[in-house]
């Protein structure tokens, strides 16, 4: 083939640092890119297209951090997808790498894709509070139909070529060299008719039941949203391709970007865009940062077979680390083996089809013991037995005397002091806390606390394997419950306290899965088991034999306390397991959470006893007191440095507990609130509550709102010592 006959368009786009930034795909991007289409059409010498990515990437899509100026991104790419579309000559795609958003719906305009084995493609928009504005949400229907498109669209899903190629989203799939695939492509087909290769001519594929799919479809898309609107407005894009001619179609997908755009809710997914990747980057105080420590052949203990060490050994599996798993006696190795095996092929056959396969009865990727001599050769250890100090220390003594001198010592644990832990080792700097969420294999939250001695050579090995486990690593400080807990304990506090004060477990929950928790506090709680709480203030000696006597009903240490979680306890109320908790459930185990009459005399009868006048709660009361002095702890917690900045603390919440992503976490929340209004309604509840300590304002906070409500990446240039722990 000669040279003349094709004119490579163009070159972009990610790795984006590798591009000048006024090419990653603003107004000069999108220019050159006209301005090529342009030359090629008008070259008689050209005869076909083939349009690349440079380096083996075709394209991320959209620099996300522009989308500050609408009328430079999507909506203004549309015309180039349809200049594209429209060319007289063969446009051929050479998908390597990635194509996303704006970059899949460039693909789309072509005529023909020819993509690598290799590469994935999606329509990611979603994710980051948009959709697809380039007319992605009218072509895609047509060429893959209604359901594929949808189920694209909505989710923002990633998919491999292979699949692509079942849908018919890509022409070929090569392992080899894609650009000469695509250029032999092109040759080919130099002279065939292009009408029906423009996709904007072929009509929606019918479906014999459309308008039954579509209903159901949004019913689904709605309940899963909990008050995210972009799947919804995806969705109408969607069903807009299925009711109206293309050009209609394109009109309603502007419009409805538009009002994404300015809903505020793109605005916070975009932060915890860039948040989830901030936390990546960590440093100790002397700026020492090590994120490249490699450990691809170490074999892993994990100590203790309990729901937590089983979702933890499945995670490790997944990962393809080699695993040993240690538990005390037979019995309770038996119980774990059969358990983890159960998750590990349920694991499996969600990844049939796919390139990876588990390898999960080679005892030389997973093994079970009870023999203590295996800790001789194992280069990192996560012991996950229950929370118990003397327990953990006694296991640590053991560990210390037994491993090799190199291999790293993490405990999970969700609360429990790292330096105690350490200090029965003789290794304290090899000692480390990684705090996996419920289900292990499932959450994506790692939090990981370094002690007093930790090295950083042992952080940057839990944030390596965090990754590995394809886990968020957030490095965090040691305190009593790390970062989430102590955040969540003042949340759970103050939905006790509005009990007592005359709401319903149903009113709380209610108002905060409206807010977008995908689960209210005590809908959780009933989840996690009340027991937990239980034996931990126990061992508080918040209640329980330590209590000293006489000590008031609720009272603690001169604060409030409420005792409810523990007559409930008393009277065998564990939540789901026992089949009573806050709510009533259809057997011990079962799930269906229903308001409990028994819950409601039992708390007025409560009330009456101690004399608490019942009130009526609003919705705005019920809000503010739960998730403000759960902020209000997270100024204090980024004030003492127990975290590096208020993206941290945002990354645990949106992977860890369920706070809706679309409202960018508890401290973005707060700067979308407004930290003067945040002030205000702490001090007001603070002062009907004085024995509340968790509603009295923050220093930190104050000090923010006298600076003049300082944006929220400014905060932590506002505290004198920055990350003293750090
Ligand atoms: C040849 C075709 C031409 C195409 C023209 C496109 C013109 C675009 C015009 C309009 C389009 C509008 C709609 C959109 O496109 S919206 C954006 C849709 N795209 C995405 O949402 C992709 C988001 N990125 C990712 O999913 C991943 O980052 C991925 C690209 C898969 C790479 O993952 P990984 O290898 O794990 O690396 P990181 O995630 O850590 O990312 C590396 C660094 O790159 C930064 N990054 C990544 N994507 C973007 C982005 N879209 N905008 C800005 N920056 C991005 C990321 O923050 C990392 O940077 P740092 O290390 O500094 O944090």
């Amino acid at each position: 083939m000669s040279q003349d006959t094709f004119c490579v368009v163009f070159h972009a786009q990610i790795p984006f640092d590798r591009i000048p930034h006024q090419f990653k795909s603003g107004p000069m991007f999108l220019q050159a890119l006209e301005d090529g289409l342009k030359k090629a059409d008008a070259d008689p010498s050209v005869k076909a297209v083939m349009i690349c990515g440079e380096n083996g990437k075709f394209s991320a899509g959209a620099d996300i951090r522009g989308f500050s100026s609408p009328k430079t991104l999507g909506v203004a790419l549309g015309p180039i997808v349809s200049l594209i579309e429209s060319s007289e000559k063969p446009v051929v795609a050479a998908i390597e790498g990635v194509a996303l958003g704006g970059g899949l719906e460039v693909a789309l305009g072509c005529h023909y894709r020819v993509a690598h084995a290799k590469a994935r493609m999606g329509l990611p928009e979603v994710t980051i509070g948009l959709l697809p504005g380039a007319e992605g949400t009218q072509r895609l229907p047509r060429l893959i139909g209604v359901p594929a498109a949808l189920d694209m669209i909505t989710t923002g899903k990633h998919i491999p070529a292979t699949e692509a190629l079942k849908l018919g989203l890509v022409d070929e799939i090569v392992e080899e060299n894609t650009i000469e695939a695509a250029i032999r492509l092109a040759n080919k087909v130099i002279g065939q008719p292009l009408g029906p290769r423009r996709l904007s001519l072929k009509p929606v594929p019918k479906l014999p039941n459309m308008e039954a799919f579509l209903q159901e479809a949004q019913v689904k898309v709605k309940r899963q949203a909990r008050g995210f609107l972009a799947p919804e407005l995806c969705f109408q894009a969607v069903q807009a391709a299925t009711q109206r001619p293309f050009a209609e179609g394109v009109r309603r997908e502007r419009e409805l970007f538009q009002v994404l755009l300015s809903s505020g809710q793109a605005q916070a997914l975009q932060y915890a865009f860039f948040a989830e990747r901030a936390v990546h980057r960590w440093a100790t105080p002397g700026g020492i940062n090590l994120l490249f420590i490699i450990f691809d052949s170490i074999l892993l203990l994990s100590l203790g077979l309990g729901t937590m060490g089983q979702g933890i050994v499945t995670s490790l599996v997944k990962a393809n680390i080699p695993v040993v798993a240690l538990e005390q006696n037979l019995e309770y190795l038996n119980k774990g083996r059969k358990a983890v095996m159960v998750l590990l092929e349920r694991e499996a056959k969600k990844m049939e089809g796919g390139a990876q396969k588990l390898d999960f009865h080679n005892p030389a990727r997973l093994q079970f013991t009870v023999d203590f001599n295996l800790l001789h050769d194992v280069d990192l250890v996560i012991e996950a037995v229950f929370e118990n100090m003397a327990l953990k220390k006694e296991i640590f003594h053991k560990l210390s005397n037994i491993c090799k001198p190199g291999a790293l010592l993490c405990t999970n644990t969700s609360a429990l002091d790292i330096d105690e832990i350490a200090s029965a080792t003789s290794r304290p700097q090899q000692v480390i806390g990684t705090h996996f969420f419920s289900p292990a294999h499932v959450m994506r939250l790692l939090e990981i606390i370094y002690g007093r001695h930790t090295s950083p050579s042992a952080i940057a090995t839990a944030m390596q394997l965090a990754k590995d486990m394809k886990k968020v690593g957030v490095v965090v400080g040691n305190c009593f419950g790390f970062v989430g807990n102590r955040m969540m304990f003042p949340y759970v506090e103050q939905a006790v306290f509005l009990l007592e004060e005359g709401s319903r477990p149903e009113a709380v929950d209610q108002v905060l899965e409206d807010f977008g928790f995908k689960i209210g506090p005590f809908r959780m709680s009933d989840l996690a088991g009340l027991d937990v709480g239980w034996r931990s203030r126990k061992g508080q000696g918040l209640t329980g034999p330590s209590l000293p006597a006489g000590s008031s009903a609720r009272q603690r240490r001169g604060q409030r306390y409420s005792p409810l979680p523990d007559l409930l306890c008393e009277r065998g109320r564990f939540g789901q397991k026992t089949g009573k908790g806050w709510y009533q459930y259809e057997r011990a185990g079962g799930r269906t959470a229903t308001p409990d009459p028994w819950i409601h005399g039992f708390l007025s009868q409560y009330r009456d006893t101690h004399r608490i006048e019942t009130r009526y709660i609003d919705q705005e009361e019920i809000l503010e007191r739960c998730l403000f002095s759960l902020i209000n702890e997270g100024f204090a917690i980024l004030a003492e440095g127990i975290a590096s900045g208020p993206e941290h603390l945002d990354v645990i919440y949106l992977n860890g507990y369920g706070w809706p992503k679309h409202r960018g976490g508890p401290m973005f929340y707060a700067s979308t609130v407004g930290l003067p209004r945040v002030l205000a309604k702490l001090q007001k509840y603070s002062e009907a509550h004085p024995d509340v300590p968790k509603l009295r304002p923050s220093a930190f906070l104050k000090k923010l709102v006298a600076v003049g409500n300082a944006p929220l990446k400014e905060w932590m240039s506002y505290l004198s010592r920055q990350s003293p722990k750090l």
